[in-house]
């Protein structure tokens, strides 16, 4: 298979364990490339678990994660210039200007000079904080933070994207102008991402998406499949749909995941 042809993202049989505790098990899912997809699963799903392995932070000692085909465990370098992330925890030094941090993470990928300085300049118009180059990042909103690191993330033009629970803890504008920024870039640049929430009016119909509970992949389909097809078509702008529009998906999930508690029982 070419590189052409390969996913993007592709995990097949990941389990992790700590120590006595299996965190995944079994794993498989796919992201084709180009696409968006997302994997929705509750606190202690195994999410942060999963973009550990895919991010090389962990090991991986059971089953395989290869990125547009390179295996992550024999081709760890080709693979992870293919990636970018934005993990759950803020990473960003606060004391640094924009321009500092992204700088400084530009030239760990190798960027320097006036290419290094339009990228940076492109990507902060792309985020919208072109105004913002030069203020301390600690002066930002979370909304504004979270925004800095998906373009840092993408500084070396990486065609996958990962993002853990990119919008947690910020305000419903702010949430929308980060899905707006993530679906724009899948639409329009062809970058392929995998977007994972606990949060279901992120997701829209069309989407396909895995359901994660207790480290097993439960469910997939297009959002719209998994909820019975009961889903609120997706309104055009991309805002998360109003509450109650994803319900369906809520109340599938919740009886999928109640169901499986009483197998455990
Ligand atoms: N370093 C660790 N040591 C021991 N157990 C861990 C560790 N990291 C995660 N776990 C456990 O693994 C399971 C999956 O956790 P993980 O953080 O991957 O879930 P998550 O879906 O990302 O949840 P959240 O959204 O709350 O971060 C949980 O039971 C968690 O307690």
């Amino acid at each position: 298979m070419n590189d052409q042809e390969a996913p993007a993202l592709e995990i097949r049989a990941v389990s992790h364990a700590f120590g006595a505790r299996r965190a995944l098990d079994d794993v498989s899912l796919t992201v084709p490339a180009g696409r968006f997809v997302a994997l929705l699963g509750p606190n202690g799903a195994g999410k942060t678990t999963l973009f550990s392995l895919a991010t090389r932070l962990y090991s991986t000692r059971e089953g395989a994660v290869r990125i547009f085909g390179r295996d992550l465990a024999s081709a760890p370098s080709a693979a992870l210039a293919e990636l970018g992330v934005v993990f759950q925890n803020r990473t960003l030094d606060l004391d640094l200007t924009v321009n500092q941090n992204l700088a400084y993470h530009g030239a760990l990928h190798g960027l320097s000079g006036r290419p290094l300085k339009a990228r940076i300049s492109a990507l902060l118009h792309l985020v919208g904080l072109a105004d913002r180059l030069h203020e301390k990042v600690r002066t930002l909103s979370g909304g504004q933070a979270r925004r800095v690191e998906i373009a840092r993330a993408l500084i070396h033009r990486p065609r996958l994207l990962l993002l853990d629970e990119a919008t947690v803890g910020l305000d419903l504008s702010s949430r929308a102008a980060i899905v707006d920024i993530v679906r724009r870039l899948v639409a329009e640049d062809g970058l392929a991402v995998l977007w994972a929430t606990h949060i279901f009016d992120e997701v829209h119909p069309e989407d396909d998406i895995y359901v994660l509970d207790k480290g097993r992949i439960i469910a997939h389909g297009t959002a719209g499949e998994v909820a019975g097809g009961h889903l609120a078509p997706a309104r055009p702008e991309a805002e998360p749909v109003p509450e109650g529009g994803t319900a369906a998906l809520e109340a599938a999930f919740r009886a999928m995941t109640a169901a499986r508690a009483g197998d455990a029982a």
